[in-house]
């Protein structure tokens, strides 16, 4: 995996969504082959929905051609919740950009039939033939999407109780009061997000920190489903100073020197690529 540390969320929001403005634009997606994105919700996000809506409006990427699936939802909250992730994902994001409604999927976690709901999530998935590029958030228990500790590795779509971590730390989006906080929700699973042909997560703030050494520091370990990203062939955590807090040094400037050199064989690249020498790929060399 490569880790891209920035100074700050800001940046790290920049950095995020002019990667994954490259990967949409690069693949080129028409009506028939759109280009299939995960993504996730939070505050940690915001910052990249923010560049990534300035991209659209500067007219440097579209969504049209873009089919989303978000990664979870609450179970009970109405739809018209201001907390629910229905709300928070079009307030934040879609209705600031050209997706087509019709092209946004989230899990309903009001439907009568919560598992029937869930397999036909990971249906439709497969139908559009996987996801392109997952955008993830983490908890600070190091949870991806709603895969709490002791989650399997394996997971798919599928109900979660949230832990009572995660319900203290959403307590605040509810007027920190926890009994307001709903106890379950729908959430993609961590074999569906590793079923992903590419993972992109990010981790800003301190109280991060621990979920991130844990997460790449660490071995693959259940109760912090972050490092099963460890399995993955292309993953990528983008990160602000403040999220290293607990990494060791060592860490931080083995991945500083990674990005340098990436930098390097991708400038490479580019220049055979414009010279007609190079195959157009999403994926340069791999230093990971
Ligand atoms: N289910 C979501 C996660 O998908 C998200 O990553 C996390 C982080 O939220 P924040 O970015 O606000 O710290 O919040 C919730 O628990």
């Amino acid at each position: 995996m490569r880790l891209i540390i920035r100074d700050d969320p800001a940046s790290v929001g920049d950095y995020i969504a002019k990667y994954i403005a490259k990967r949409i634009n690069a693949f080129k997606p028409t009506p028939e082959k759109p280009f299939v994105l995960g993504l996730p919700t939070g505050s940690s996000p915001i910052p990249t929905y923010k560049h990534l809506i300035q991209l659209v409006k500067d007219g440097k990427l579209s969504f049209k051609n873009v089919v989303t699936f978000n990664m979870d939802e609450y179970v009970g909250l109405p739809k018209d919740h201001p907390e629910s992730y229905h709300t928070f994902m079009f307030r934040e994001f879609f209705s600031h950009v050209d997706i087509d409604p019709g092209n946004v999927n989230i899990l309903d976690g009001n439907a009568r039939d919560l598992i029937g709901e869930c397999k036909r999530y990971e249906a439709k998935i497969k139908a559009l033939g996987g996801i392109e590029l997952f955008l993830g958030g983490i908890g600070e228990d190091g949870h991806i999407a709603f895969n709490e500790p002791g989650s399997s590795l394996a997971s798919r779509t599928r109900i979660k109780t949230l832990a009572y971590d995660t319900i203290l730390a959403n307590a605040r989006f509810f007027n920190n009061d926890i009994a307001l906080v709903p106890r379950m929700a729908l959430t993609v699973g961590v074999g569906t997000v590793l079923e992903s042909r590419e993972v992109v997560v990010v981790v800003t703030g301190q109280r991060k920190s621990l979920a991130l050494s844990k997460a790449i520091e660490e071995g693959v370990n259940h109760l912090w489903t972050l490092s099963a990203l460890q399995n993955h062939p292309w993953a990528l955590i983008v990160v602000d100073e403040d999220a290293t807090a607990e990494l060791h040094v060592k860490t931080v400037k083995y991945f500083k020197s990674i990005e340098r050199v990436q930098d390097e064989v991708e400038a490479r690249h580019d220049l055979l690529k414009a010279q007609g020498v190079a195959e157009e790929v999403n994926q340069v060399g791999s230093m990971e």
